[in-house]
């Protein structure tokens, strides 16, 4: 159900009323959120570089881009709630205030030994990615990129690595209608690939368990990608009665060869890590048993090369095919547009809404 004004105006009521601080940069999310629930996309000036408060506001509020205003009121009602309520599964790693980091709803963000960890945290979704952790993940990545981690770092909590879009995203209708929720889902897809394919320190994937869609699509603009051997890769896009996003038409059959790529993007075919990594996909696939274990002990070595070396490699090897990689990014989500419409697709999520299908 979506938050009404009243819900909206009694979280601001709540906010004046925490007793604890929740911190700067919930404090910015909050703003940002209330002036785009309020005032709709940011059109102000960009404030000078050393306006810092302004500037902060100014950016917070910029990174949401286009969000809808009905989003951005939720988005704030979901955020005063997590704020205000202590009541989460216990199965859900609690973001980590204790360690002064940023706090995300969905996401478990740390930064330590030169490596910046985003981690999905919906595990009892098995991290399928609702509007707000979209959100959240775009957020973390830009404050990851100008961080002073050298790696960032993608993984999830739990069982699976992440179950793609989730899939009750599409229940949420504006009131424009299922064409403008198509539109408007159409934009946050593309500036979510977007922030992937300008991201500009090296990317590495830990994918702990099964991931599904977007989560596999994305791995093709990452820079490394490790796997356990309990992972599987599976993007069943027709099943779905969906077309390829992430960049994934292009950098898959690249990676994999076209006909690699064919039984993945339009035959659904799910890939064993093994597999994955005998296609290019994955980097290296661990046992489960020392996954953790052998990885970060790779990955603190890594983080401690030169900084600045690292990032002006990735440069040299992915910023002629960025233009390329906007262009395919651009083009998938508008063709996704589309797909969303089709009774192919509407037919599919409502089986699996339902609980009459599963991939
Ligand atoms: C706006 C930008 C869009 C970009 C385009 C993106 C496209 C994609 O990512 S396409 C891929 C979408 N993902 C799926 O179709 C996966 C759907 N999920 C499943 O088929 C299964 O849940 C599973 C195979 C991932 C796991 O099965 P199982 O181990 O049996 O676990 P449960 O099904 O019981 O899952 C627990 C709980 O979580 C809910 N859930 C899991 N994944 C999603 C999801 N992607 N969307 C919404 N909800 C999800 C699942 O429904 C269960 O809920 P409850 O029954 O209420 O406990």
């Amino acid at each position: 159900m979506r938050a009404s004004q009243e819900d909206f105006e009694s979280a601001m009521n709540q906010v004046k009323l925490l007793k604890k601080d929740p911190g700067n940069e919930v404090k910015l999310r909050l703003y940002a959120l209330y002036k785009q629930a309020t005032e709709g996309p940011c059109n102000m000036p960009k404030p000078g570089v050393f306006d810092f408060i302004n500037k902060a506001k100014w950016d917070a509020w910029n990174a949401l881009g286009s969000l809808p205003k009905e989003t951005a009121r939720q988005n704030y009602v979901d955020l005063v709630s997590s704020l205000t309520s202590s009541s989460e599964p216990s199965s859900q790693v609690k973001p980590g205030a204790d360690r002064g980091q940023q706090e995300y709803e969905n996401l478990v963000v740390t930064s330590e030994d030169g490596i910046t960890k985003i981690m999905f945290n919906r595990p009892t979704r098995k991290n399928a990615i609702s509007t707000q952790m979209y959100q959240e993940i775009m957020l973390a990545l830009k404050a990851a990129s100008k961080d002073d981690s050298t790696i960032t770092v993608v993984t999830g909590n739990g069982d699976y690595y992440c179950s793609g879009n989730d899939l009750a995203n599409f229940t949420d209708i504006p009131p424009g209608g299922v064409e403008e929720k198509a539109k408007q889902s159409a934009i946050m897809l593309r500036d979510f690939v977007g922030t992937f394919i300008d991201f500009p320190k090296p990317l590495v994937a830990v994918v702990n368990g099964p991931a599904v869609g977007i989560s596999v699509t994305i791995l093709g603009l990452f820079d490394a990608v490790y796997a356990s051997d309990r992972a599987t890769f599976h993007t069943p896009f027709s099943h779905l009665g969906l077309s390829p996003e992430g960049c994934a038409s292009y950098t898959f059959p690249k990676i994999m060869g076209p006909a690699k790529a064919t039984e993945m993007l339009i035959f659904g075919k799910k890939l064993t890590a093994g597999e994955a990594c005998a296609q290019g996909l994955v980097t290296e696939v661990f046992p489960d048993s020392t996954f953790q274990k052998e990885v970060w002990t790779r990955l603190k070595a890594y983080s401690k090369l030169p900084p600045n070396s690292m990032r002006i490699s990735k440069q040299v090897i992915r910023n002629m095919e960025k233009e390329k990689l906007h262009a395919v990014n651009a083009e998938e989500s508008s063709v996704l547009q589309e797909r969303w419409l089709s009774d192919e697709c509407i037919n599919a999520t409502m089986n699996f809404l339902s609980k009459k299908a599963k991939l």
